[in-house]
């Protein structure tokens, strides 16, 4: 006995294309395909960064026995986001005026253990020579007044594809543990107040920060004297760390 084949659609997304005209659903089709065409070679430079960082992070275990980078992660940026971020900078909502303005479209966010380690990383990466260095923010030397500290490169990548190479921006953040750690709790805390984070969070925010670059200086320095290069505080540490 034959049975009707599940529908894919529900009967109400289908009554609710049905009240779509034709020409518009094509229009919100061929807008989709447009959108597939802009957002892919952005997946390809998060990809091509991020094989350069772990080739890095593979040669230092290998060859150097120490591992400065903690981990790595990637977010390319949702459709929802980036028209946020086109009303917010005032964007011409054209594919060509997003590529121009929002380079932050791909993003790859590496964490080190030491901020050494972020100043290594960032100079290795950007001296490969078909990495081309568009800007740097030094939120590290320069930390924003909330307390944020990470270093931020703008960086453009080739991606080769069939119809040629394409060069893509990628935002690379690079920042320390404890960095990281501050940043996605301010992150939180500010989605939860929808930007308006009270007084006192704030400044117990601002306080934090202080600590955990404290907590850098200090950690950095321990690791010095364990590897035997000096450190600012010449205390001596019992055996094995
Ligand atoms: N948690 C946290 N993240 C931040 C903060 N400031 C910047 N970031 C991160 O860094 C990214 C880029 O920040 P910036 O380099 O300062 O860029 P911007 O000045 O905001 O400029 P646009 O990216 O063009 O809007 C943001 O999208 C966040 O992911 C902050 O105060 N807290
Ligand atoms: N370069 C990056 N690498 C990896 N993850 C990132 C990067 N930039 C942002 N993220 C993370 O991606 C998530 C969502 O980012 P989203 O694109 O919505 O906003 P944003 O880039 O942080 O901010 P904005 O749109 O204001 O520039 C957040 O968890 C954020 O921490």
């Amino acid at each position: 006995m034959d049975s009707d084949p599940a529908p894919l659609l529900s009967t109400r997304a289908i009554m609710a294309l049905q009240s779509i005209d034709p020409a518009t659903l094509s229009e919100v089709q061929a807008f989709r395909e447009d959108f597939a065409r802009f957002i892919m070679p952005y997946k390809f430079g998060i990809d091509e960064i991020s094989t350069k960082v772990s080739i890095l992070r593979e040669e230092f275990a290998e060859l150097q026995d120490y591992n400065p980078i903690e981990h790595i992660s990637s977010r390319l940026k949702s459709a929802e986001s980036i028209e946020q971020k086109v009303i917010r900078k005032n964007c011409e909502p054209s594919f060509e005026a997003i590529r121009a303005a929002i380079t932050d479209i791909a993003g790859v966010r590496i964490v080190c253990s030491f901020v050494s380690d972020v100043y290594r990383v960032f100079e290795l990466l950007t001296a490969q020579e078909d990495v081309h260095v568009l800007q740097v923010k030094d939120y590290i030397a320069h930390p924003k007044p909330n307390g944020y500290k990470s270093l931020h490169v703008i960086v453009e990548v080739p991606v080769f594809l069939s119809g040629g190479p394409v060069a893509v921006p990628v935002e690379v953040q690079l920042r320390t543990v404890a960095m990281d750690f501050w940043a996605s709790l301010e992150h939180k805390i500010y989605y939860k107040y929808d930007g308006e984070v009270p007084e006192a969070l704030l400044r117990d925010l601002t306080a934090a920060a202080g600590t955990a670059g404290q907590l850098d200086i200090t950690m950095e320095d321990i690791h010095r004297q364990v590897r035997g290069d000096g450190g600012a505080a010449q205390y001596a540490l019992p055996v094995s760390v």
